[in-house]
């Protein structure tokens, strides 16, 4: 098995670089005013000019109006777009690109649910249920309600850190996973150490896999 890792909400040239030493596979950046994390397109420009190839970056977007969303991929050079609010699979794949869908998982048959209704995603990204946040909670949720029978990649994103990933590696079994808040200093700041210790943990726990 091989899961990859995805470290979102980068906002400093320092922290891509160090998720990129460590091997992560694909950086996010968050287009969403109200996150702490969010980025400008300018920014996330400047931050993505020197990814090197095989490393994706990800856009993550929150309701988003469709010209916000074009404005943004005429300025940035995303691989993926990441829906993580309320949006419907035709807002998703209006855009022409490769896109994932996250749901916020509360209770039974709604991850199976939505492989269904956004059955041309590219993944299905699923993380903790929050009654105030689209997201980016630090929560986790129970992976019990994860289906084994998937139809598409599965990223699992909630509350996710060094010390419980290799459990979410073992017992889930996703394609991926995300992480934002366990890998941070404090909102925002990637801590190099954690980034280091995160995916130092995927890895070893895939290869013994
Ligand atoms: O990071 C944010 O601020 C954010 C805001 C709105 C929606 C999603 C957001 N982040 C994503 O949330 C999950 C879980 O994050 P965490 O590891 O629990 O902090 C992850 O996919 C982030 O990319």
């Amino acid at each position: 098995m091989s899961t990859r890792v995805k470290i979102c909400g980068l906002t400093r040239p320092e922290d891509v670089s160090a998720a990129i030493s460590c091997g992560a596979d694909a950086l996010g950046f968050v287009f969403y005013e109200p996150s702490p994390r969010s980025v400008s397109p300018g920014h996330a420009a400047a931050l993505i000019r020197d990814i090197p190839p095989f490393v994706q970056a990800v856009g993550l977007f929150v309701n988003p109006e469709p010209e916000f969303v074009e404005q943004v991929l005429s300025a940035v050079p995303l691989d993926l777009l990441q829906f993580h609010g309320d949006e419907t699979p035709e807002f998703c794949r209006s855009f022409g690109r490769r896109w994932i869908k996250a749901i916020r998982v509360r209770e039974e048959g709604q991850i199976e649910t939505a492989f269904q209704d956004y059955r041309d995603a590219a993944g299905l990204l699923v993380d903790a249920w929050d009654p105030d946040k689209y997201g980016g909670t630090g929560q986790s949720f129970n992976w019990q309600l994860i289906p084994e029978s998937r139809p598409m990649p599965l990223v699992l994103a909630g509350g996710l850190s060094s010390d419980n990933v290799s459990r979410a590696v073992t017992q889930v079994k996703p394609w991926a996973v995300d992480v934002s808040g366990g890998v941070e200093r404090r909102k925002g700041i990637k801590d190099i150490q954690k980034i280091s210790d995160f995916i130092k943990e995927v890895h070893r726990v895939c290869k013994t896999d």
